[in-house]
């Protein structure tokens, strides 16, 4: 069943139409990928489908409600919580409470019980922290807690960035090139994560450029070129079909794609 759908959505910058008429019907529990050459308007789509930008024209609906012309904020509240292709971490402060900063939408705090510091709000805080304590674990961060985000490595990072979206307790999570810059064991890690995340009943749509991860973790691949569908479908049948090969895969990466198909046949 269709959890987000997108109908006729377009997005122009000066004379250049970065997306230009991209339909999805994104289905509840998948991983569905978005894959294209590089300014192909993944992150563009990625940025209307979180309310960073404001598309020209067209619908995004999650669950029936429209949610296109609402702002960032409007988008989480809704459900959909993302994380960025390049790192948008608090450097400053521990990986903890990284986590927790994701989970405010979820606190009841009146102004006054945060001003009187009252046992509300202490048993709130502690919730909190527990709930932060927990995505650690899940993302293979246990351990990490009170380190300092500029103390931890590359890879660290992209999971706390993983974590932090978590934490909004998302339906749909949107992951923009969560492998980018991972070595091999890295990104087998993050395949697993993404795996598990969907198992528990998130919906995900990811952009991403390794190949080997996409054909792995995805239920379906849609494949954007020059802002519009190239082709769309089990990423079996998207790395077989020709279109695709010549204009993003390219024959080597194409192979391994239905190599690994082939593995996992
Ligand atoms: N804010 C902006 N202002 C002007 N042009 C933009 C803006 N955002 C994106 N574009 C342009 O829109 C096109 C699509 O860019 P986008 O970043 O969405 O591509 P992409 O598929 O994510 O590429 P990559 O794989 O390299 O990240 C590019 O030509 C880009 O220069």
């Amino acid at each position: 069943m269709t959890l987000l759908s997108v109908s006729g959505l377009a997005k122009s910058f000066g004379g250049l139409r970065a997306v230009d008429g991209v339909d999805l019907a994104i289905s509840r529990g998948s991983v569905h990928s978005i894959i294209g050459p590089n300014g192909a308007g993944k992150t563009c789509l990625i940025n209307m489908l979180s309310g960073v930008y404001r598309p020209d024209a067209g619908s995004i609906k999650l669950d029936g409600r429209e949610l296109a012309g609402e702002p960032a904020h409007g988008f989480a509240a809704a459900g959909i919580a993302r994380t960025f292709q390049n790192l948008q971490v608090f450097f400053n402060m521990t990986a903890l409470e990284n986590v927790m900063t994701g989970r405010h939408l979820h606190e009841r705090c009146s102004l006054a019980a945060a001003l009187l510091r009252t046992r509300a709000l202490a048993r709130a805080e502690a919730a909190s922290r527990k709930a932060a304590r927990e995505l650690l674990r899940a993302v293979g961060l246990a351990g990490w807690e009170d380190t300092p985000a500029d103390a931890m490595p590359y890879g660290a990072l992209k999971r706390l960035e993983i974590a932090r979206a978590l934490a909004a307790e998302p339906r749909v999570l949107l992951l923009d090139e969560p492998a980018a810059g991972l070595n091999a064991t890295e990104a087998r890690e993050i395949d697993e994560l993404i795996q598990r995340v969907a198992a528990a009943g998130t919906t995900i749509v990811l952009v991403e450029h390794n190949m080997a991860l996409v054909m792995e973790v995805s239920d379906h691949v849609f494949v954007l070129d020059h802002g519009r569908k190239l082709a769309e479908g089990a990423p079996g049948d998207v790395a077989r079909d020709p279109r695709v090969v010549e204009a993003y895969l390219g024959a080597e990466g194409g192979a391994a794609a239905q190599q690994q198909e082939a593995e996992h046949a």
